[in-house]
C-alpha cells in the first residue's frame, strides 16, 4: 500500500482498515486535491495531510490528531457525515476569511457500519472557481436580504411590539389599542403617512379574538375605481362579458370570520361608500352578477391619513359611513412629537437592516441621532427606516456617524440642519423643498397627477393631500 509522506502522521491504530485504505489510495490522487482530512467515527481527527495544516494555517507546532474536528475546523460537516452516512460530495466551506471547495466521503467497514470520513479540499486557488463562487455569494446575499426582509415583516407586522417607542404618547396609544382589541367594534386608525397604521391594524387583529381569522388588506387607493366594486364583493361566475367562469371572492368573503383593513378609506369612491355601508349594516354581500347573498362576519379597521372629518363637512366622505367606521377611533402621532423615541426606533430598525454576514451589527453615534432628532421627518418612520437603510448602504464601516447620517438625509434636510437648529426653519425648508419637487414632478408628466405620484414614491391619495397642503392648483 502506498503510504503518505513521513511528516504526516497516521491515523491512530484503530484497527480500522477502510481508514487505512483510504489513507493509502491518497498518494494515489494525491495532484487532484490540495488537502484531505480524516476523522474517526467519533469525528475525533485520525489524519490531516500537510497541505491541508499549510491551507489552515495551522501553527506547526499545534497537534490537530485526537481532537474533534469542529475545534479545528469550526464549520466543518465531518460530523453530519459521521452521522448519517451520507456523503457531500460539493460544498462551499468558510474558513476564517477564506472559501474552500470540499468534498466529503464516509468511511464503512465491510458490514456497511459508519467508522469515520474523509474530506477533501480540491481547490486552493479560487480563480478556479470563481463563477461559482459568484454565484454562490450572490445567492448567499439574497437569502440575507429575503430573510432580513422576512424577518421584518414578520416582526414589524404581527404584534404590538413591533410598534416601537416608549415615548408617553406611545404608551398610550398602545394600551389604548389593547383595550380596542378586546373589543369587536369597527377601529380608524388616523395619523400621517408612515407613521405605523398598517402595523398597529395588524397589532389589533393580533391582539383581538379574531386573531385566528384572516386579515385581509385592501389599499383603496391602488386599486383602480371600476374594479374596487369586484374587489371588495366578488364576482359571480360570467357576471359580464369577459368575467371568469369561476366565482371570484370579494375582500369581503376572504376576510369572513377576520378582519378586514381599508388603508386610505379617505379615498373610497361615492358609489362604493353607499354599497359598502350596506354591507356593513345588513351583515352579507352580493357578488356582482349573483342574486344570493352570503352573511359575513368581518371586522373593519381603516386608516387614512386625510382629514376625514373635512371629508365629510364637504360632503365627499359619507357621513353615515364615517360614523360606522369610526366607532373607535386611534391618533397616531407623527415621529417630530415623539422625538425621544428616534433613538429607540433607529436600534431596532437597524437591527432589522441588512448586513453583511460577518459584520456583527451596526453601530449609531449619539451625534448621528441627534442630527435625526433634528429633522421633522414628514414621512415619519418610513422616512426614518429609509434614511438608515440609504446610510447603512453609504457607509464605509459599520459605524453610522454624522457625516454619513447627514449624506443619507434628503437633500433639503441636510442643508437645514446645517445651518439651522431651529426646528420651525428646518420645516418650512423641508416643506419647499417637498412643495418644489412636486411642482417639479407635474411639470415633467404634463400635469398627470398618478404619474407624479409614481415618480415621487407616494400614494395618489397622499398626492392629493400633498396639493392640498401646499395649495398647488394645477
Ligand atoms: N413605531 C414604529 N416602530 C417600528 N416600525 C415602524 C413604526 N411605525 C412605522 N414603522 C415602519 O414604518 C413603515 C411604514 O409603516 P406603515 O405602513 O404601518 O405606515 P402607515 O401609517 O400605514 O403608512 P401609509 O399611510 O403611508 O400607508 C413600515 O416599515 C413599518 O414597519
Amino acid at each position: 500500500m502506498a503510504r503518505p509522506p513521513t511528516t504526516e502522521r497516521w491515523p491512530a491504530s484503530n484497527g480500522l482498515a477502510s481508514i487505512e485504505e483510504a489513507v493509502g489510495a491518497f498518494s494515489l490522487l494525491r495532484d487532484f486535491f490540495e488537502g484531505a482530512i480524516i476523522v474517526d467515527a467519533d469525528t475525533h481527527i485520525t489524519w490531516m495531510d500537510a497541505r491541508y495544516r499549510e491551507l489552515l494555517k495551522l501553527n506547526p507546532s499545534f497537534d490537530p490528531i485526537g481532537l474533534p474536528v469542529e475545534d479545528v475546523i469550526p464549520h466543518s460537516l465531518l460530523r453530519r457525515v459521521v452521522e448519517t452516512g451520507r456523503p457531500i460530495l460539493l460544498d462551499i466551506m468558510n474558513f476564517n476569511e477564506r472559501q474552500f471547495v470540499v468534498c466529503r466521503i464516509p468511511l464503512k467497514d465491510a458490514s456497511g457500519a459508519v467508522e469515520g470520513a474523509i474530506g477533501f479540499v480540491f481547490y486552493d486557488n479560487v480563480d478556479y472557481l470563481a463563477p461559482i463562487l459568484d454565484k454562490f455569494e450572490t445567492l448567499h446575499k439574497q437569502l440575507t436580504r429575503a430573510q432580513a426582509a422576512l424577518t421584518r415583516e414578520r416582526q414589524t407586522k404581527y404584534s404590538l411590539s413591533s410598534f416601537v417607542g416608549q415615548s408617553e404618547a406611545v404608551r398610550e396609544l398602545k394600551a389604548m389599542v389593547r383595550r380596542f382589541a378586546l373589543r369587536d367594534g369597527a377601529a380608524l386608525i388616523l395619523g400621517e403617512t408612515g407613521t405605523g397604521k398598517e402595523l398597529l391594524a395588524h397589532a389589533i387583529h393580533q391582539q383581538s379574538d379574531r386573531a385566528d381569522g384572516p386579515f385581509v388588506a385592501v389599499n383603496i387607493a391602488a386599486v383602480p375605481e371600476a374594479l374596487l366594486e369586484a374587489e371588495f364583493f366578488g364576482v359571480a361566475p360570467g357576471a359580464y362579458t369577459g368575467a371568469d367562469k369561476k366565482p371570484r371572492k370579494g375582500k369581503f368573503e376572504l376576510a369572513h370570520d377576520g378582519t378586514l383593513f381599508l388603508d386610505e378609506i379617505g379615498d373610497m369612491p361615492p358609489a362604493i361608500q353607499a354599497k359598502f355601508l350596506r354591507v356593513l349594516q345588513e351583515g352579507e354581500v352580493e357578488a356582482l352578477g349573483s342574486n344570493t347573498v352570503k352573511k359575513i362576519d368581518v371586522r373593519i379597521i381603516a386608516a387614512t391619513s386625510q382629514d376625514l372629518e373635512a371629508k365629510v363637512a364637504d360632503k365627499s366622505f359619507r357621513a353615515d359611513l364615517y360614523y360606522r367606521i369610526a366607532v373607535l377611533t386611534v391618533h397616531v402621532p407623527p415621529l417630530r412629537d415623539r422625538r425621544e423615541d428616534i433613538a429607540l426606533i433607529c436600534e431596532v430598525l437597524l437591527e432589522q437592516t441588512m448586513r453583511a454576514a460577518d459584520e456583527r451589527g451596526w453601530v449609531i453615534t449619539p451625534e448621528a441621532v441627534a442630527l435625526l432628532q433634528n429633522h421633522d421627518w414628514p414621512g415619519n418612520v418610513r422616512e426614518l427606516r429609509n434614511v438608515l437603510e440609504r446610510a447603512a448602504a453609504l457607509a464605509p464601516s459599520e459605524v453610522l456617524d454624522g457625516a454619513v447620517i447627514s449624506r443619507a438625509m434628503p437633500p433639503g434636510a441636510a442643508r437645514s440642519m446645517s445651518t439651522s437648529t431651529s426646528g420651525q426653519a428646518l420645516a418650512h425648508t423641508i416643506a419647499d423643498t417637498e412643495r418644489q419637487a412636486i411642482i417639479d414632478a407635474l411639470a415633467t408628466t404634463g400635469g398627470q397627477k398618478s404619474a407624479a405620484a409614481l415618480r415621487l414614491g407616494v400614494s395618489r391619495s397622499q398626492f392629493y393631500e400633498k396639493l392640498k397642503r401646499y395649495n398647488i392648483d394645477i
